[in-house]
């Protein structure tokens, strides 16, 4: 039992309350709450756990949940009609439409759809090509989130390794840039990638977001290294049950590592807290005022 625990639970409990601290001046300033939409076609339980948290954290911030649900066989017609009827609603700074999608809307579109400037996922090619770019726009939650718990870990990352397992839109792909742009020395592993073990023991960092329980293990791991682990797996725990792991072999890697994430714990209750912290900030520039500093 080397490593530190990065408590992602308690950090998220912290940023929540800075963002619910600063949602009074908002509300005085624009005279409304910043509003968030959350959409969900169809009834993935999975889905329909992550989006009710969502809707209970909102709440709890004191900013304005607009929940929709669409049932399982809605046409993409008709949720890009919602999408721009959310674009022009001026109650609503923020729109997520959860992923995945049923097979029958290209989620491309309905990304493509969602005004950039309420797309408080980060998702939309804008936003994707300014934080390539090093321009201001928003970042996607995940792998925000997992900068944030690296920084209040480390300090500046400036020199350091990094390697990232995975290279989704949503998750791999964001955390490289972040990082790069943190002055680290990323390297982007996927499944083509060849020895991975080999390459993740050079990393100071290691951020995983695979989608395979527990497949990063204690040997691929630098001694000291500071592991994040992204990934949410739900797995047979024996006897009707089962339980959630991440893409880390926890018990063995926590023997090597310098400070690791749980799951659950850690990156998950971040990608919520940080979701809160982008709405605000788009309901911020959308109403023409500064955002709150040190969030
Ligand atoms: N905590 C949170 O808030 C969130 C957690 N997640 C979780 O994070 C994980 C990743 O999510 P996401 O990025 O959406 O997943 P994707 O399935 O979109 O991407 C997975 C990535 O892992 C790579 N990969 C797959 N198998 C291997 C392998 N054997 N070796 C090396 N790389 C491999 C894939 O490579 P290739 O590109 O070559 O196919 C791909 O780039 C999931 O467990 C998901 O549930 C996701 C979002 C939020
Ligand atoms: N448009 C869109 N944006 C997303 O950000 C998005 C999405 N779609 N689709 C699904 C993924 C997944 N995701 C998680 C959020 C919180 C936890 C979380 O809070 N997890 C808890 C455990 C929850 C549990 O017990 O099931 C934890 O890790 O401690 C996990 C995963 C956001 N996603």
């Amino acid at each position: 039992m080397g490593a530190a625990l990065i408590d992602g639970k308690a950090f998220a409990a912290g940023l929540r309350g800075r963002v619910a601290d600063a949602v009074p001046a908002f509300a005085a300033a624009a005279g409304r709450a910043p509003g968030l939409a959350v959409v969900l076609v169809g009834e993935d339980p999975a889905s329909a756990v992550y989006v009710r948290s969502k809707g209970r954290a909102v709440e709890e911030a004191g900013m304005a949940g607009f929940e929709h649900r669409l049932p399982a066989d809605t046409t993409q017609a008709d949720l890009l009609a919602l999408v721009a009827t959310l674009n022009a609603d001026p109650a609503v700074d923020g729109i997520l439409v959860q992923l995945p999608l049923p097979p029958q809307i290209a989620e491309d579109a309905v990304i493509a759809a969602i005004d950039p400037d309420k797309d408080v996922d980060g998702f939309h090619v804008v936003n994707a090509g300014r934080l390539a770019t090093g321009q201001a726009g928003f970042v996607p939650c995940t792998p925000l989130g997992c900068l944030m718990l690296l920084q209040d870990r480390l300090g500046s990352l400036k020199g350091l390794e990094a390697v990232v397992i995975g290279r989704s839109n949503i998750v791999g792909k964001p955390m490289a840039a972040m990082l790069t742009q943190a002055d680290c020395t990323v390297t982007i592993a996927h499944s083509r990638t060849r020895d991975l073990p080999g390459i993740v023991r050079r990393a100071d960092i290691v951020v995983a977001a695979v989608g395979r329980a527990e497949m990063v293990r204690a040997e691929w791991i630098k001694p000291g290294a500071t592991v994040i682990d992204v990934g949410i797996n739900r797995i047979d725990a024996g006897a009707g049950k089962t339980k959630l792991v991440g893409d880390v072999a926890y018990s063995e890697v926590v023997d090597v590592a310098g400070a690791i994430t749980p799951v659950p714990g850690g990156v998950g209750p971040m990608t919520i807290a940080c979701l809160l912290r982008n709405t605000l900030v788009a309901a911020c520039r959308r109403a023409g005022l500064a955002a709150p500093e040190g969030l």
